[in-house]
């Protein structure tokens, strides 16, 4: 047995994607990763090949190693997508080189200068967790080497020091603003498109799934991973005489025999099963891996247990509901509708001999 709520919440969780904001997202990460490990390969290459001549030995050997670092990352990239090890790789081996630089000096004393854009590459590649902890580091390893102990790192003068130090905690600061609403932004909007879809996908009444969600959701799901479904066993069922509730009691009673059901057989079914509301006082529960014996077994206790519960009314009096089942078995996706089929007919027989009863074709 399983409480409604977490029921509910599960199967939202397993169903709902919201696609096409995780591919934007995914995208503007890739690109950024792309776009960096480009640009660090088409610099590194040219400023070696220019240079190499006048370079210290030291420089040249860190834009080598640098080069080599970034190629491995983009290679691995490509076997394996492992998108945010890679690009923290390509991260780690920018800030070592930005701190071998600012050693060297680089070119006329000019290494300062190329690490200003940093911040806004690692907030932009890794967020804003990732991007916090490497501009720390960045600023502490740059400051140490600026103010820190002379052991033959290049000089620079004190205004330019000073001036490099605010200008590139500013850009942290604004790197770091940017990332940070981007990222809320893109949750509001990921929320928004979550609760939009689940809103329409849900019977109001019931709070049970309706049939669009079954149309849409259920079988695109299904479609997409048919191993986790099928075989599925798919069971019909219709409240009995639900009109004479509605004209003896008046349709909020109605409506809350209606609740009082699917709460009923919400409780009596595992996570992976789905029971939604497919018409007036029809449901439709589908069991996934249940074969036709066992999908009998479960309509045959969904059915006791309405008959054994009766709806509270407030006046005092119980109100005794009883449910017609009809079941039949599903073995592929493009079979669900014709399995659908099968088991309205045999709800009907099940009405047809009596109601109260689960019958099969
Ligand atoms: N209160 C309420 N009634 C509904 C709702 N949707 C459908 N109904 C009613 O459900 C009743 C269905 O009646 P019928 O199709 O004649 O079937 P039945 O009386 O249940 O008889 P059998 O199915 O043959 O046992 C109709 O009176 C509809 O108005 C709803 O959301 N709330």
């Amino acid at each position: 047995m399983q409480q409604n709520n977490s029921h509910t919440t599960d199967l939202w969780r397993s169903f709902i994607e919201v696609d096409g904001l995780h591919s934007a997202e995914l995208k503007r990460r890739v690109f950024s990763f792309l776009a960096m490990s480009g640009i660090a390969l088409v610099v590194f290459s040219g400023l070696l090949l220019a240079n190499f001549q006048t370079y210290p030995w030291l420089l040249s050997i860190t834009l080598l190693g640098a080069l080599i670092a970034v190629f491995i990352n983009v290679v691995i990239y490509f076997s394996t997508r492992q998108l945010k090890y890679c690009s923290i790789g390509i991260a780690l081996t920018v800030l070592l080189l930005s701190v071998l630089l600012v050693y060297t000096g680089g070119k006329e004393n000019t290494a300062l200068y190329w690490i200003m854009f940093y911040p806004v590459v690692v907030f932009t590649m890794l967020g804003v967790r990732f991007g916090l902890l490497l501009t720390a580091l960045a600023i502490g390893a740059i400051a140490f080497q600026l103010y820190g102990p002379d052991f033959g790192q290049a000089n620079y003068g004190h205004v330019e020091k000073s001036r490099f130090l605010s200008g590139f905690s500013l850009v942290v600061f604004f790197a770091f603003i940017s990332e940070y609403f981007r990222d809320k932004s893109h949750q509001a909007i990921t929320n928004i498109t979550y609760n939009q879809k689940q809103k329409a996908n849900t019977d109001a009444l019931t709070g049970l799934p309706n049939r669009r969600f079954i149309d849409a959701i259920f079988l695109t799901k299904m479609e997409k991973t048919t191993a986790e479904f099928l075989p599925m066993a798919v069971i019909m069922c219709d409240i009995d005489r639900f009109k004479d509730v509605n004209d003896n009691y008046g349709h909020d009673i109605g409506d809350k025999a209606l609740m009082h059901i699917a709460k009923l057989m919400q409780n009596q079914l595992r996570y992976s099963d789905v029971v939604a509301r497919y018409g007036g006082e029809e449901f439709i529960i589908c069991l996934p891996h249940a074969s036709m014996r066992q999908a009998v077994q479960i309509a045959e206790k969904l059915r006791k247990n309405i008959e054994d519960h009766p709806v509270n009314l407030e006046s005092g009096e119980n109100l005794a509901l009883t449910a017609s089942f009809g079941v039949a078995e599903v073995h592929s996706v493009v079979a669900f509708y014709n399995a659908v089929k099968q088991a309205d007919e045999a709800l009907y027989s099940a009405k047809r001999s009596g109601r109260n009863r689960v019958a099969t074709l």
